[in-house]
């Protein structure tokens, strides 16, 4: 079972994630994220996806079309973890690539 984050370490956490929203109802980070088109979105995704399972960490997610939505949480902790931390910081570099 892992802990879900305090307030204190996620203020902390959220401050290094300057993309990422936090999302109160759901103990939960999003972030939007817009490309050029939808085989540019959905390359993203595959990116994403291969990195997920190999942490054995999902996201929640939508995609529309050049448009994705990402949602972290931690199901094991019903809340944000620092797992979810790392995944952003994942997908921020993926980004950024
Ligand atoms: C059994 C397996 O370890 C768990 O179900 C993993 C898989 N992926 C997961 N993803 C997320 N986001 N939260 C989890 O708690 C989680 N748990």
């Amino acid at each position: 079972m892992i802990e879900a984050l305090s307030e204190a370490e996620r203020a902390d956490a959220l401050d290094g994630l300057p993309e990422w929203d936090y999302d109160e109802a759901r103990d939960a980070i999003t972030r939007s994220l817009v490309f050029a088109d939808f085989v540019e979105a959905f390359g993203f995704m595959t990116q994403v996806a291969l990195m997920a399972e190999k942490a054995n960490h999902h996201p929640e997610w939508r995609n529309v079309y050049n448009r994705v939505e990402i949602l972290l949480t931690t199901h094991d902790a019903a809340g944000l973890s620092g797992r979810d931390i790392e995944m952003a910081e994942a997908i921020d570099a993926i980004v950024d690539e």
